[in-house]
């Protein structure tokens, strides 16, 4: 899928999902996204029908670890929904307008609210591992600097050519999402909210740059999500982003000085110095499969409760 999303190129995909699918579930109202590992939300859709991206025209494959590439579609409570059970992230190699093209056409199908999940470093030391935050603001510096999903020829005219985002982040939804935790008597601390920083990936931050995005204001990174929350918005959909934090991301006050280490060694001082952590994806899967569950659930309760 190229820059030029057509009417077509929707008519064809929204054609190939619809005709695998019995009628009650053509129209979806609630979209989800599931982030890397997350994908376990099917296991509590009813009558679910999976159907795989090739089949589906203009849709990308997934290539990352943790994410599949289906659309699953069937019922939430009575709630019909369709998840997309893995993502397209820019770092793969797919253009934007293709990252967000299943966003666009869940809106074809009658999606209304969007529940857009994902994995992500936490920038904030009040934020530990495992929590889940709903996010109420974002800071994308791709978007500023010219990475931005809606640049370019709009895929309608009836979409806004200047998009609002001070109200990206659905009130509404997000307070569903606090009323939902209290239902099923989270723990307080499970839930927090926050500011996610969007970054390009595949590398993660360097020190420096978490402190950056920190004193910049975010209290989460991740490589995902605000691109598919633009179109979201864009097409007039209600949004709500849950990121589940699965690692701190390094940002030491201080360097340890290698000029002032070489100078002990050569005086005859031992020195003991720590290794400094480091991330990687598997560490992120692996909170995503402990978090699993209580991801489910309150995705499911969130669902059952939109009116
Ligand atoms: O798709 P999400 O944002 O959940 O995935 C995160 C960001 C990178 O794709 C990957 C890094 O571990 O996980
Ligand atoms: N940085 C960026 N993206 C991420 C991280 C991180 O620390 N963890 C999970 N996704």
């Amino acid at each position: 899928m190229g820059a030029e999303t057509t009417a077509t190129s929707f008519a064809a995909s929204i054609e190939a999902i619809r005709s695998k699918l019995p009628e009650s579930l053509h129209h979806p109202q609630v979209g989800i996204i599931c982030g890397s590992g997350l994908s376990g939300l099917v296991d509590v859709i009813k009558d679910v029908q999976k159907i795989h991206y090739s089949e589906i025209p203009d849709f990308s494959t997934s290539t990352v670890p943790g994410h599949k590439s289906e659309l699953a579609f069937g019922f939430l409570g009575t709630v019909p929904v369709v998840a997309m059970l893995g993502r397209f992230h820019p770092y793969e190699g797919h253009g934007l307008s293709s990252v967000v093209y299943p966003v666009r056409v869940m809106a074809r199908l009658g999606v209304k609210n969007m529940i857009i999940t994902n994995a992500a470093g936490s920038l904030n030391p009040q934020i530990p591992v495992g929590t889940i935050v709903v996010i109420q603001d974002h800071l994308a510096l791709p978007n500023l600097t010219g990475m931005n999903p809606l640049l370019g020829p709009q895929v309608s005219k009836d979409l806004p050519r200047f998009l609002p985002l001070s109200d990206a982040y659905s009130t509404t939804l997000r307070r569903l999402a606090f009323l939902a935790a209290h239902r099923l008597q989270l723990d307080d601390s499970a839930l927090a909210e926050g500011v996610y920083a969007w970054v390009s990936g595949p590398t993660y931050e360097t020190p420096a740059e978490g402190r950056f995005l920190r004193k910049a204001g975010a209290d989460v990174v991740g490589m995902s999500t605000v691109p598919e929350v633009l179109a979201a918005r864009e097409e007039g959909l209600n949004v709500m982003v849950l990121s589940l934090v699965t690692n701190f991301v390094v940002i030491p006050d201080s360097y340890p000085s290698i000029r002032e280490e070489v100078k002990a060694e050569l005086a005859g001082l031992k020195i003991l110095r720590a290794e400094p952590e480091v991330v990687s994806h598997e560490e992120v899967l692996l909170i995503g499969k402990e978090k699993a569950k209580v991801m489910r659930e309150l995705v499911q309760a969130v669902v059952t409760s939109i009116e």
